[in-house]
């Protein structure tokens, strides 16, 4: 029998990846991963942590090795929230290509922006202007999130629950088309 894809959330961060994603694994009965927390476990540190000591190239090189031993193992029927630069490296989106059904939550760089606001947990954020650099990076990845995505489903203006089911429907017409008899 066909294996049930992994469900992978990508998008900005506060997009709301971690928090949809659990949303829909409880919902889907699927077993929940978030890959920023994957990544500190492997560590035995925090991301700040990571980011201080290593820099932004040692934390990519223990999310690339993270994401394709989480989705490159025989894991199946997960629901995975990546962090915000998963997109960046041509290895991972490979990865996020190879058979999962991958989600790009939207969310506007103001929405970000605010939903963002109250954590200091993101050190790409801790700038002088953090709208600025969100805008700079949603530039660069905007692109790389619809290249990747099977669907993509908006966020701004709804409750996380909301867009939960939102994406719950959007995954199941998909997989009844993939599997309907033409
Ligand atoms: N649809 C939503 N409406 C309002 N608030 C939201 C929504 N989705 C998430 N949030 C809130 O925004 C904040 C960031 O959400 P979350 O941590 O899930 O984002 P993320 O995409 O996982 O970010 P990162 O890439 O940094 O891991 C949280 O406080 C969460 O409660
Ligand atoms: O957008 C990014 O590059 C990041 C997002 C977070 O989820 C973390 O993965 C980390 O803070 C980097
Ligand atoms: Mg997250």
């Amino acid at each position: 029998m066909k294996k049930a894809p992994n469900i992978i959330l990508v998008g900005p961060m506060g997009a709301g990846k971690t928090t949809i994603g659990r949303l829909l694994s409880q919902a889907m009965g699927k077993e929940f991963y978030d890959l920023d927390k994957v990544i500190e476990d492997n560590a035995g540190a925090d991301i700040p942590w990571i980011f201080e000591r290593e820099g932004e190239d040692g934390f990519r090189k223990r999310e690339t090795q993270a994401l394709s031993s989480l989705v490159q193992s025989d894991k199946e029927n997960c629901v995975l929230a990546t962090g915000g630069g998963i997109v960046m490296r041509d290895e991972n989106r490979s990865i996020l290509n190879d058979g999962s059904v991958v989600v790009y939550l939207y969310a506007s760089v103001s929405q970000q922006l605010y939903r963002t606001s109250k954590s200091s947990h993101r050190p790409l954020l801790q700038t002088g202007d953090p709208k600025a650099t969100l805008r700079k990076l949603f530039e660069v990845r905007d692109p790389l999130y619809r290249e990747v995505a099977t669907l993509v489903v908006e966020t701004d203006a709804r409750h996380p629950k909301s867009v939960a089911n939102k994406v719950l429907d959007a995954i199941k017409r998909h997989l009844n088309t993939e599997t309907s008899i033409s």
